[in-house]
């Protein structure tokens, strides 16, 4: 377990290019404010502070326990945070539960993707929101099937059937599944951890373009927790790296590099090690 300290960020952390950008984009989604979260003597977020805009994807990376699920779980309601503030579309909001930020439009796909595995494709899309014969306690599985269909070739998501069962179904198609229930339910923010994890290149490929789609025909927002600084360059308009509770460095993922990136990393390690050794 790691506990993060205070050091001076390594750069500043979003430059003013890329700033003024920003602010020139389209409206704001989601804003947290000084986020603070603390887990008894561990700070897991230290006053960390980010945007997304309508249809940006934004990459969030960084090292195990940087805090990037910590924030993750702040922003889908799963946990509130000790301090700071949320603004959703510019409303400051306090989420009370996960169901309250889908009400919102915030959905998010944990790595585990909650899939039920027996059961079909679309069954797993209308999870815990089975569309049943109106007045009765039957389930409507010609209605769920017809949706599912349909939603699976707006987002240009393709399966066998929407019979089969989840558990037969690739890895890259079960993210793709896991992405298109969130959708289903009316997401127009998307938190997604680690979509890539563990896929071999085609599989990754195929969720790229699902992501790509969703921001260019949904205008959907897209934050995702990445650990790959190349792949989440190619993918994201913008990163923001995480160090020990704090965001480091953000910007435009095009004015920027894996070079440049590793530097930051190695510089904010050397700081903390020199802070370290003072405190000692
Ligand atoms: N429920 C909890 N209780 C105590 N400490 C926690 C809890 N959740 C997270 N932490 C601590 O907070 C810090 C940040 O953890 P977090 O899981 O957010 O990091 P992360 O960047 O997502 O790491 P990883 O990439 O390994 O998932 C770590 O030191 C972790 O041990």
């Amino acid at each position: 377990m790691t506990t993060p300290i205070a050091t001076t960020p390594a750069a500043p952390v979003i430059p003013p290019a890329e700033r003024a950008r920003m602010e020139a984009a389209g409206p704001e989604m989601l804003r947290a404010e000084n986020i603070v979260k603390v887990f008894g003597p561990i700070t897991a977020l230290d006053g960390v502070s980010m945007s997304l805009r309508r249809g940006e994807v934004l990459g969030i990376l960084g090292d195990n326990g940087a805090g990037k699920s910590t924030l993750m779980k702040i922003l889908t309601g799963y946990q509130p945070p000790s301090s700071g503030r949320l603004f959703v579309e510019g409303v400051e909001t306090r989420l009370r539960s996960v169901d309250h930020a889908r009400t919102l439009g915030i959905e998010c796909v944990y790595q585990d993707l909650a899939l039920a595995n027996s059961l079909s494709v679309y069954h797993n899309i209308f999870l815990n929101r089975e569309i049943l014969y109106p007045g009765l306690h039957v389930l409507n599985n010609r209605a769920m099937r017809r949706e599912a269909a349909r939603c699976l070739e707006e987002i240009g998501v393709y399966v066998p059937s929407v019979e089969a069962e989840v558990g037969s179904l690739s890895g890259g198609q079960r993210q793709a599944i896991a992405i298109a229930r969130a959708v289903y339910g009316k997401a127009r923010i998307l938190l997604l951890d680690e979509p890539l994890a563990a896929m071999g290149a085609r599989e990754a490929a195929l969720i790229v373009e699902l992501i790509l789609r969703l921001k260019r025909e949904n205008a959907i927002s897209i934050v995702m927790i990445m650990h790959n600084y190349a792949q989440t360059l190619d993918i994201a308009d913008r990163i923001m790296l995480m160090q020990r509770g704090r965001v480091t460095y953000e910007n435009a993922a095009s004015a920027t590099s894996v070079p440049e990136l590793m530097a930051i990393v190695r510089r904010e390690y050397q700081h903390f090690q020199a802070h370290r050794q003072e405190s000692a």
